[in-house]
């Protein structure tokens, strides 16, 4: 289990490194565009499950919904501090 801050912490850390095999470096790789998209697919299964699934499959897909909102502020050079400030 992590944090949030601790997955951001990582992810940063696999941005900078590139480690072969990271599905967060091929994220970055394909772009906004792509991360965009992504966003958008994982926040409709969020509704989905929320909806129609048990609450253990809903705070799944947040999780995942969380990663690539991640991803994203990675690809636009976004801190946490830059998010949180708007909190
Ligand atoms: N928390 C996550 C995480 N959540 C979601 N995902 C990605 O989001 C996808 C979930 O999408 P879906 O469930 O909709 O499945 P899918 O549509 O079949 O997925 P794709 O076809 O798009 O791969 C997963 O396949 C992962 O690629 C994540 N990928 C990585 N992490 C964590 O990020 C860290 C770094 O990961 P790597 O960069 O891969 O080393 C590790 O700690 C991982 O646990």
């Amino acid at each position: 289990m992590k944090t949030f801050d601790e997955l951001f912490t990582e992810l940063s850390r696999k941005a900078a490194e590139r480690p072969e095999g990271s599905g967060t470096v091929a994220q970055l790789d394909a772009g906004v565009h792509a991360i965009g998209k992504k966003i958008v697919e994982e926040a409709a299964e969020v509704w989905m499950a929320a909806e129609y699934e048990s609450t253990n499959a809903a705070a799944e897909e947040i999780s995942q919904l969380l990663y690539h909102l991640q991803v994203l502020m990675l690809a636009k050079g976004l801190t946490l501090d830059d998010v949180y400030r708007h909190l």
